[in-house]
């Protein structure tokens, strides 16, 4: 979610709850904005105790030789993670944002997924289509307006329907970590980063007092946070740094699954390497991770598979071998992001996303497509990993 330009960071445990309206018929579940504070930092100091959840380790690293556990994409042939017993159930997902004037906002529309410990599905699409929205309804975050539908279980736990009691106590930071999309606003400021990941360690692993400091240090290094910047606070951060805060604040959380929103904006391309391949070894320690992106090149490096959203749905869902490196993309619209990559054809996709509050009835992505016909003034629907009435053949895909 990208928040608006004049928005101010709001620390999220000081956000009031927004003013939920009437319920509508359609619309499953209602919820306001929580209060209780929001993941990594925040989540952490509201909840007492340590109810730290174990991990299953090492469920890739036990199938993998020494030599392709660093690295990115090459060590990626073995993934059968997704045809394991799912972490995440995600059915039907919904969310629409109730506007003035009876108007909605179909944000997010029957997004189908699992996810599985070991495993990581990147979720990429243009800016607005809903991929933050999808993260946010995942942690009960999302604002009084919306509306959500569906289900998505973690475990017993539908994230849907859990109350905020539930969520705030044993779900957000403990089951479910996050890398938020705006980490400034996220981070506790009148805390130092250093005293924030050690109050994290504290909470959610029971770290030991005579140890906590050597284990901060230690989650600074892995997110690439230098440990000589812990005593300063957020505000003194810059975007970057902040984020790396934010996702050292988020591993050491240790929790199952994982959402990371965007999680190297504004990181030049060594440390996306770097903190891509954090991520990964954190994937291949036994998490699960949905990692949110407009950086193809890091979906790439770091997932199994790919879910491409397009105004609000998810319009194909891809082995991330196959997607990147094998027949390529199916879905016109898939195709259309990877060539528009510098290092492929470097061509942009004509036109522009339709706006989520006056969709189409048909196929979102009709008016831009190549391939359109007549069939698409029906949505079609999603089988077989793509939504689209005829996929191009696969022989002409890009490798
Ligand atoms: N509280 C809200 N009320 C109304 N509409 C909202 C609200 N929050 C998000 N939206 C809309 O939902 C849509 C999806 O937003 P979202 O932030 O999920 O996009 P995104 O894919 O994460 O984009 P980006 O890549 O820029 O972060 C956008 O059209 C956005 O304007
Ligand atoms: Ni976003």
């Amino acid at each position: 979610m990208t928040p608006p330009q004049d928005a101010k960071p709001v620390p999220a445990a000081a956000q009031t709850p927004a003013a939920a309206g009437p319920h509508d018929a359609e619309a499953v579940s209602e919820r306001s904005l929580v209060t209780s504070p929001s993941v990594p930092g925040n989540v952490h100091h509201a909840v007492p105790g340590n109810v730290h959840e174990p991990v299953p380790g090492n469920v890739r690293n036990a199938a993998r030789s020494a030599s392709d556990a660093d690295t990115g994409s090459d060590a990626k042939a073995d993934r059968p993670a997704h045809r394991r017993t799912p972490l995440l159930s995600v059915r039907g997902l919904s969310v629409r944002f109730r506007m003035r004037g009876g108007r909605h906002i179909a944000a997010v529309a029957d997004a189908d997924f699992d996810l599985a410990q070991g495993e990581c599905l990147a979720l990429v699409g243009e800016s607005g289509c809903g991929k933050s929205v999808l993260a946010s309804a995942l942690l009960g975050l999302l604002p009084g307006n919306a509306q959500t539908a569906g289900s998505a279980l973690l475990g017993d736990v539908d994230l849907l329907t859990a109350d905020e009691r539930t969520l705030a106590r044993t779900v957000r930071g403990r089951r479910v970590g996050l890398v938020p999309q705006s980490p400034a606003a996220h981070l506790t400021p009148v805390r130092t980063v250093g005293a924030q990941l050690e109050e994290t360690l504290r909470e959610l692993t029971g770290t030991r007092k005579q140890d906590v400091r050597e284990a901060a240090r230690a989650a600074a290094e892995r997110a690439a946070f230098p440990v000589d910047h812990l005593d300063r606070y957020p505000h003194e951060l810059s975007g970057g740094l902040a984020q790396r805060a934010a996702t050292a604040l988020a591993l050491v959380g240790d929790a199952p699954l994982l959402l990371a929103d965007e999680p190297t904006t504004g990181l030049d391309r060594d440390l996306v390497d770097r903190t891509v391949d954090e991520l990964r070894r954190h994937v291949d320690d036994g998490h699960a991770l949905l990692m949110i992106t407009h950086d193809l090149a890091a979906a790439e490096r770091v997932a199994d598979r790919v879910a491409v959203m397009y105004a609000g749905r998810i319009v194909e869902l891809a082995d991330a071998t196959r997607f990147f490196r094998g027949t390529g993309p199916r879905h016109p619209y898939a195709r259309g992001l990877l060539n528009a990559l510098p290092e492929r054809a470097f061509a942009p996709i004509p036109g522009m996303p339709p706006e989520l509050g006056d969709l189409p009835a048909g196929c979102a992505f009709a008016a831009r497509c190549a391939y359109a016909t007549e069939s698409c003034a029906l949505r079609p629907d999603f089988a077989d990993g793509v939504a689209c009435h005829h996929p191009p053949a696969q022989e002409s895909a890009r490798a």
